[in-house]
């Protein structure tokens, strides 16, 4: 099975969530002519890394994006990995990603589970406590965000109950670039797995960010990566790479467990 996917390395406009929404509408529709099974979107798109303002513009329960998320999914018949969002609830605001079906309909909300604090998010969000596991068609996924990277126990528990695609979304400042890279191509080996990296590009009043979404393959050759600027960057994978490689080192059964605690 192949699928065509599409990361939209979006511009974010800093606090302004009516913006971003149009921005990332119109991205989405130029996305779709060129019929992706999948379109993935950075972290915290909506409002940016405007923490200090989120109780005026963090989404209410992801209610409005995800109604939009569906809308666009349903209109176009694409998957939607979109991005996080500032997740408004009772308790507090969560950083979630939202996943939607091409039906329409909502698959999962992954809310990110290790803060950063050099960006300051334990200062204004709440940490997750689930896990980001999710099956779009019949492949087994996981979502996670930005620093969730650099945890590969955290990554390693969805691989090793299947999932074959890691999603992740990011704001990755250009400071960082060079971890940004070697941490997603070290996930893909190791875990034999698709990795797609959605991160933004452009600038806030505190960091520069570092684009370069990209696109690995399992054996962890770079399939499609972008530059810094606004841009749609698309690829296609092809599953039967990840079971040729499992098959041929097969780490998942070769793993002793039982020794690392
Ligand atoms: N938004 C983030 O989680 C950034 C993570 C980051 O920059 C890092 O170096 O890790």
């Amino acid at each position: 099975m192949n699928w065509k996917i599409a990361c939209i390395q979006l511009d974010i406009v800093f606090g302004d969530p009516v913006q971003n929404y149009q921005r990332a509408e119109e991205q989405i529709k130029q996305a779709a002519t060129q019929q992706p099974d999948v379109i993935v979107l950075p972290e915290l798109w909506t409002t940016g890394y405007d923490l200090e303002r989120l109780d005026e513009i963090a989404d209410a329960d992801a209610k409005e994006t995800l109604s939009l998320l569906k809308k666009w999914a349903k209109q176009y018949t694409v998957n939607i990995v979109g991005g996080s969002v500032a997740n408004k609830t009772a308790d507090g605001v969560y950083n979630t990603l939202l996943i939607v079906d091409s039906a329409g309909e909502e698959v999962k909300q992954y809310s990110k589970l290790h803060l950063f604090k050099l960006m300051d998010e334990h200062k204004y969000l709440l940490p997750g406590s689930s896990d980001g596991s999710f099956k779009l068609g019949e492949i087994p996924c996981a979502g996670f965000i930005c620093y969730d990277i650099r945890f590969p126990e955290w990554i390693r528990t969805h691989t090793a109950k299947g999932a074959e695609v890691l999603f992740i979304s990011a704001e990755w400042p250009l400071a960082r670039l060079a971890h940004w890279r070697a941490l997603l191509i070290t996930r893909a080996i190791e875990n034999q797995c698709f990795v797609v990296a959605c991160n933004r590009s452009g600038s806030d009043p505190n960091n520069e960010f570092a684009g370069h979404s990209m696109i690995i393959d399992p054996w962890g050759e770079i399939v499609a990566e972008a530059g810094t600027g606004e841009e749609i960057l698309t690829a296609s994978v092809d599953f039967s790479q990840s079971i040729a490689i499992r098959k041929q080192i097969p780490i998942f059964q070769d793993r002793r467990p039982e020794f690392y605690k």
